[in-house]
């Protein structure tokens, strides 16, 4: 079943075209590979999806119904962004960043309910970051900061997650189980979508990759088929 959708979006900045005529569906349980050179529109797409940005064309619909349209609480509930781990946003203990994703819920009240200390310790347990708790956000490595930053999308309660190169300065392992993790989480029902800059990873841990290219879908489709050694040159720009 389709969550969240772009037809036909458009949008520019200083009357420069940054994404053009982009429309692609996403279905629970699936997981989204979104590849393309420096600037090709991949953040921008990410933005315009977690409505950061507003599209000058097009329609973006999460669950049927227009983005533009929703109270930031329900928006909060069903989409959850999980940024890149390697820039120390947040100077707090691990569980006020993973309690954070209860804020959609919590700013409406002045204390964090018992519900919303479950949910984060839930969160925790299921990423097995629950023994990092008491740990400064700022003094984890990259992939403990990862799991966190995952921890406190599902706190949230958002089925859909949109990351931004989760793998970036990650050792091997730590790439290994994180994307693991995505997986798991996709079968599970979670729809994601990722950017990366890793297409020989991509094809093989992702179901599904769109290409984009100067602010315009090149391909979508099963990762394996789309990621081609011919159409990863045509992509960037080298001899195959
Ligand atoms: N705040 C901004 N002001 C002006 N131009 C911007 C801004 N943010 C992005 N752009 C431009 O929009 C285009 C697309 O940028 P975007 O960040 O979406 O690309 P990307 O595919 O994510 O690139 P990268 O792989 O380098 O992260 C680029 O030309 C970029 O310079």
């Amino acid at each position: 079943m389709t969550v969240l959708s772009m037809d036909r979006v458009g949008f520019s900045r200083d009357g420069q075209p940054i994404v053009q005529d982009v429309s692609f569906a996403v279905g629970e349980g699936e997981m989204i590979a979104l590849l393309g050179p420096n600037g090709a529109g991949k953040t921008t797409i990410l933005r315009l999806l977690l409505r950061l940005l507003r599209p000058d064309k097009g329609k973006i619909l999460l669950d049927g119904r227009s983005l533009a349209g929703l109270r930031r609480r329900d928006l909060a509930s069903r989409i959850a962004y999980v940024p890149q781990g390697h820039a120390v946003i947040f100077p707090y203990k691990v569980r006020d960043v993973v309690a954070l994703g209860r804020l959609a819920d919590t700013m409406f009240s002045p204390v964090a309910s018992a519900a919303d200390r479950a949910a984060a310790d839930a969160a925790m347990g299921h990423l097995a970051v629950g023994h990092l708790a008491d740990r400064s956000y700022a003094a984890l490595s990259g992939g403990e900061r990862q799991g966190v930053l995952i921890a406190r999308a599902l706190a949230q309660g958002a089925r859909i997650l949109v990351l931004d190169e989760p793998e970036t300065g990650l050792d091997y392992g730590q790439q290994r189980r994180l994307f693991d993790l995505l997986r798991h989480l996709a079968a599970e029902g979670y729809a994601i979508v990722a950017t990366t800059h890793d297409p020989l990873r991509a094809a093989r841990t992702f179901a599904r990759a769109i290409l984009l290219r100067q602010g315009r879908i090149m391909d979508d489709g099963p990762a394996v088929t789309v990621l081609s050694e011919q159409s990863i040159a045509t992509l960037y720009d080298f001899d195959a």
